[in-house]
């Protein structure tokens, strides 16, 4: 068992296969838009996958069980479309702590593209969701997205290596503003994209309705929270 940053504990062999999965079908999904190969290649591809999917669910979690990897406090979530590392959506985004909020590199591939040679935006909005939510779980200040806002002053080109930036501006109560970038790597402080983000809180009558049957892979209740809420798993343990 290894565990993270204080997170729960997991299965270091089944966190290297999951990332090693989530590397392969990233390629896939990126070769799968650049290829030029003939048709009848394609669809010997096709069939191959099809026969790994197979694979794949002869044995599924069932709906509302978290992976077992997973650790919804610690928001460590391996199949997040953004920063999981077993997605095969994400780019993956890897966020860290910088003094005030998180920064991540990442370079988006052609799997991404809107216009012709740059980042769709709705992409840039799912991305920027991420990271201002991360700022917020990194501020122990969990919330839902209430309010997304974006404003897109420059194309973020493909295939080369960005900036993503996200800090908390103001909190009180259940509610947290949080603003943040993606800009260059080479010109981090020429933002291409800004975003400004409210996070709250739900209510608890509100919380308990939407992860009343969330649990993690033991069978006990899991929802999300701050980890500060007393009601958060292992709280007071
Ligand atoms: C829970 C809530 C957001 C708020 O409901 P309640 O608890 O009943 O809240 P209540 O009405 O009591 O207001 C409390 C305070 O909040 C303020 N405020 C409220 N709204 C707004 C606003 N629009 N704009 C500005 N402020 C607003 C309101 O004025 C008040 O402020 P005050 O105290 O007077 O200063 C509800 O609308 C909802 O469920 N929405 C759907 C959320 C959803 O599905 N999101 C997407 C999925 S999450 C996601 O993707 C993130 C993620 C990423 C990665 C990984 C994981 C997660």
């Amino acid at each position: 068992m290894s565990t993270d940053s204080g997170g729960a504990p997991y299965d270091a062999a089944l966190m290297s296969a999951v990332a090693d999965l989530g590397d392969a079908l990233r390629g896939l999904v990126d070769a799968s838009v650049r290829t030029a190969v003939p048709a009848a290649d394609l669809q010997e591809v096709a069939a191959a996958v099809r026969t790994a999917t197979g694979r794949l669910t002869a044995a599924v979690r069932p709906p509302g069980q978290l992976p077992a990897l997973d650790d919804p406090v610690r928001f460590r979530r391996v199949y997040n479309p953004v920063a999981g590392v077993g997605s095969a959506f994400a780019p993956p985004l890897r966020l860290r702590e910088e003094p005030g909020g998180v920064v991540g590199e990442v370079s988006f591939g052609l799997a991404y593209e809107g216009p012709p040679g740059f980042l769709h935006g709705g992409m840039s909005g799912l991305v920027m969701d991420q990271v201002l939510g991360a700022a917020t779980i990194r501020a122990g200040l969990w919330g839902m997205t209430a309010r997304l806002e974006l404003d897109y002053r420059r194309p973020v080109p493909l295939d080369t290596p960005v900036v993503c930036r996200g800090r908390v501006t103001e909190a009180g109560g259940r509610k947290s503003v949080v603003t943040g970038t993606i800009a260059l790597a080479e010109a981090p402080d020429r933002p291409l994209v800004e975003a400004r983000a409210v996070f709250v809180l739900p209510r608890e009558d509100l919380r308990a309705e939407y992860f009343a049957r969330v649990t993690d892979a033991s069978g006990r209740h899991a929802p999300p929270s701050r980890p500060t809420d007393a009601t958060a798993p292992g709280a007071g343990e």
